[in-house]
């Protein structure tokens, strides 16, 4: 499985901000959207460019344009969904598959409750986007449900990764294309990445764990 651990120096700085315990919300909204944008940009380093003849103020001139209704972006929620602006200010048009999965605390497997992919989504490259990447029961049953429905390649960008989560991923989809701005040491007894960020989803939304 291709593993991308980008270690861009801003994206270690603004990991470092959203690690801090006293980092509120707002901010670490705003910061995780950024580094959605930087993880992003690598994860697009090799979409395919269409040649295209435009005019130009100099005659014409044949230019690459990116297709991003070949493409389409998957939020897990609910957490996925602080991940999504940062994505779309490079994809502003790639159509948005929304999949909501909720892990049960106990057994640590994943409920999905909500469904809703783009009409023609056989075919399409996923970008699917998640802050964690845990156990990888989550990623893992949005991939199941996406290949279900006829997508033909996925990359998925996690914010931070668990070295367990990263090889039960690749056991059961060795073909996932992954960039993360950090693996880290690995899972306590309760599933929570460690030194991770604590709970994304309740940081994200302001909610109590
Ligand atoms: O790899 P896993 O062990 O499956 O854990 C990771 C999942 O847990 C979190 O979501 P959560 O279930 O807490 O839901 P939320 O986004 O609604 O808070 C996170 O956003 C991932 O989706
Ligand atoms: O560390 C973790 C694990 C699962 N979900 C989170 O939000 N954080
Ligand atoms: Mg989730």
């Amino acid at each position: 499985m291709k593993i991308v651990e980008v270690h861009h120096p801003l994206v270690r700085h603004k990991l470092g901000l959203l690690r801090e315990a006293s980092t509120a919300p707002a901010l670490f909204r705003q910061v995780v959207g950024e580094i959605a944008t930087l993880l992003a940009y690598e994860a697009t380093a090799d979409l395919p460019l269409d040649d295209t003849g435009i005019e130009t103020w100099a005659g014409p001139l044949t230019v690459g344009r990116c297709d991003q209704s070949r493409i389409t972006l998957v939020p897990i929620l609910r957490a996925g969904l602080g991940f999504l602006p940062g994505v779309q200010v490079l994809l502003p048009s790639a159509p948005v598959s929304v999949i909501g999965l909720r892990r049960d605390e106990r057994t640590l497997q994943p409920h999905a409750y909500y469904q809703r992919f783009v009409e023609d989504i056989a075919g399409r490259t996923a970008l699917l986007i998640d802050p964690m990447l845990a156990t990888a029961g989550s990623a893992i049953a949005a991939i199941d449900a996406l290949k279900a429905a006829g997508v033909t390649r996925v990359k998925a960008i996690f914010l931070v990764s668990a070295p367990e989560g990263l090889r039960a991923l690749e056991a059961r989809h060795p073909d996932t294309e992954v960039w993360t701005a950090a693996i880290d040491e690995r899972l306590n007894d309760h599933g929570y990445i460690l030194p991770g960020l604590g709970d994304a989803g309740d940081r994200i939304f302001g909610t109590p764990a």
